[in-house]
């Protein structure tokens, strides 16, 4: 419940929308109580004029009720349509704006925060869950303020003609406007909490499905992962089964009620008008605004079952949107300093909830335009590296410094501009080549595009595709070869200037033919740039190079490959690892 209250105030900017469309559902319900009350009076005290001779009949005034008849008629259309419209941009407005409060809680987690989620669940509550949570004012929130508010006035005008009507419809409207929807809420809980369950790891299982098809096929595990998507399936169903169920009973036991409250009405009326407290015809008026009146509590058993999956949808994304960003941002950055020398003291990295830091004691130096190489063998902590260098993790202990100024001071969108990654994981995002590049620089013009390509030794390959630049590349990049794909982050990398290049084996995998070529083309990027290189191989080292030897999180080695590599140190000792291999 705390949930939803949060949601309510998200609602806040819009909450002339909100009101209005409130105002305006209240409106309609009230103008269809008074029409077929005033109907129903009209009908019978018509019926009584037209026994009671031509002198009462003369004496009627037919005109002020029947005008009135069509005044609540329009009234009821024209606020019906207004509130339909106000309700629908109130929605659509709090969707946005839900989407945008998501989306700008979820980056900051990116991507150590969120190693630990399966991306199918991601979507769910950033697609599935906020799509629920929009309709939140439309099917729960307003229907239940418009019920209690016209619920009041209906109640108070019966009890204006008799307190004992005033009251028993109020008693009417709570047992079909509460008690039922509150029996049907109880009975639906645990069958909508487990269809929420069931949806999310339904969908979490068929993006891993779909992202891992050509896995499953090899593995011959598609069946085993099919069965399991109709598992969750039959086991949806059977919930959605039970909730249309409850609400059928919901749906019944309100028009019970609704009836039961109209018949009531009549014994009532007649008892008032045998007692002369009321005309005869306001026991129509009475039936009919009492059969009226119920249309303000109709939504509510669908709002209470509603409630309860809106209340986990809630949860799930207040959830995500609570965690803490791995690193904390400061609300601005220093100035770019002059010389951009990089320079960590005693520096320790520890990811959330991991036992062991993955770097530990890190004093390292890298002057402007230096190249250096990383080594270490698999999980010594090199990317880690990068992560700390990019602000993805924070440091524990030590310094980190950038021109002097220190990492923690610097927003990460200022930090990641002075940064381009090149790595064996390309992202390629679905569209065409052109989206691709200018993810890396949107304002860039073809020229640039085009000159980005040559740099990156992909030119002629675009031009020969029939699209050219507008070339679709398929999902994940999938109608790409590897090396394309490299060669596609080659470009991106070209076309952002940035003082520092960070490369995580980024020939890894390529023939030697394509890796050659790629490294031309890497060379000519490099120049002019602090170059942070991550590799398990030693053959492309020259022996002037600087590298740095990671080993469980900590420098075991720094200094000049030829020299390095001499000694009997663990560089040493990779090397000739490295010789022995090339023999077998
Ligand atoms: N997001 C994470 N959460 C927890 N632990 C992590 C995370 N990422 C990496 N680690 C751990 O930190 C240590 C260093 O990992 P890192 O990725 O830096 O190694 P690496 O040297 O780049 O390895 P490789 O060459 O295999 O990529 C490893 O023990 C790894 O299991």
């Amino acid at each position: 419940m705390r949930d939803l209250i949060r949601l309510l105030r998200l609602y806040a900017p819009y909450r002339v929308w909100v009101l209005a469309g409130i105002g305006l559902g209240v409106l309609t319900v009230l103008a269809n109580f008074a029409l077929l009350a005033l109907s129903g009076w009209f009908l019978a005290a018509t019926g009584v004029v037209g026994v009671a001779g031509y002198a009462a009949q003369n004496a009627f005034n037919f005109f002020t009720p029947a005008a009135g008849v069509r005044f609540f008629a329009t009234l009821r259309v024209l606020a019906r349509y207004a509130g339909r419209l106000v309700d629908h941009e109130a929605t659509f407005r709090l969707l946005a704006r839900l989407r945008m409060v998501a989306y700008a809680g979820l980056e900051p987690l990116a991507p150590v925060g969120l190693a630990g989620e399966r991306g199918g669940d991601l979507l769910s509550r950033l697609v599935a869950d906020i799509d629920r949570l929009g309709d939140f004012f439309l099917r729960v929130a307003s229907p239940f303020m418009i019920a209690a508010a016209a619920a009041l006035v209906m109640a108070l005008g019966f009890a204006i003609v008799s307190p004992e009507a005033g009251l028993l419809l109020l008693l009417g409207l709570v047992v079909a406007g509460v008690a039922v929807p509150l029996a049907s809420l109880g009975l639906g809980r645990r069958p909508a909490g487990a269809a929420v369950a069931l949806q999310a790891t339904m969908r979490a299982d068929l993006v891993d499905s779909v992202q891992g098809m050509a896995e499953l096929l090899t593995c011959n595990a598609s069946g085993a992962m099919a069965e399991r998507v109709d598992a969750a399936s039959a086991a949806l169903l059977a919930a959605q089964r039970r909730l249309a169920a409850i609400a059928g009973f919901g749906a019944a036991a309100g028009l019970l009620v609704a009836g039961l409250t109209m018949l009531a009405m009549l014994p009532l009326g007649g008892a008032l008008a045998d007692a002369h407290r009321i005309a005869g015809p306001v026991i129509a008026l009475l039936a009919l605004g009492a059969m009226a009146a119920f249309e303000a509590v109709a939504p509510l058993p669908a709002a209470f079952q509603l409630l309860g999956g809106m209340a986990d949808s809630a949860r799930r994304v207040f959830d995500l949107l609570d965690r803490p960003p791995p690193v904390a941002e400061p609300a601005s950055s220093p100035p770019r300093p002059a010389r951009l020398d990089l320079r960590l003291d005693g520096v320790s990295l520890r990811y959330p909830g991991a036992a062991h830091p993955a770097l530990a004691g890190i004093d390292l130096a890298i002057a402007e335009g230096e190249h250096v190489t990383i080594l270490g063998r698999s999980g010594a902590g090199k990317t880690s590296l990068f992560n700390l260098l990019l602000r993805f993790a924070p440091h524990e202990a030590g310094t980190a410094t950038i021109g002097g100024v220190d990492l923690a001071a610097i927003r990460g969108d200022d930090l990641r501009s002075l940064f381009t990654v090149v790595s064996q994981t390309t992202a390629i995002f679905a569209g065409t080549l052109r989206d691709n590049l200018l993810l890396a620089r949107p304002d860039a013009d073809d020229a640039a595009l085009w000159h980005a390509l040559e740099t990156a030794r992909l030119a002629d390959f675009v031009r020969a595709r029939p699209g050219g630049l507008d070339s679709l590349v398929g999902e994940a990049g999938a109608k790409l070869s590897g090396g394309e794909a490299r060669r596609l982050s080659l470009a991106r990398a070209a076309l952002r200037a940035t003082p520092f290049l960070l490369l995580d084996e980024p020939t890894e995998g390529l023939d030697p033919l394509t890796e050659a070529e790629f490294r031309r083309a890497l060379a000519g990027l490099a120049a002019r740039r602090t170059v942070i290189a991550i590799t398990h191989r030693l053959d492309h080292l020259a022996d002037d190079d600087r590298v740095v030897m990671l080993a469980e999180g900590r420098i075991v080695a720094d200094g000049r490959f030829g020299a390095l590599r001499q000694g009997a140190g663990p560089v040493a000792r990779l090397s000739r690892l490295r010789e022995m291999s090339l023999r077998f």
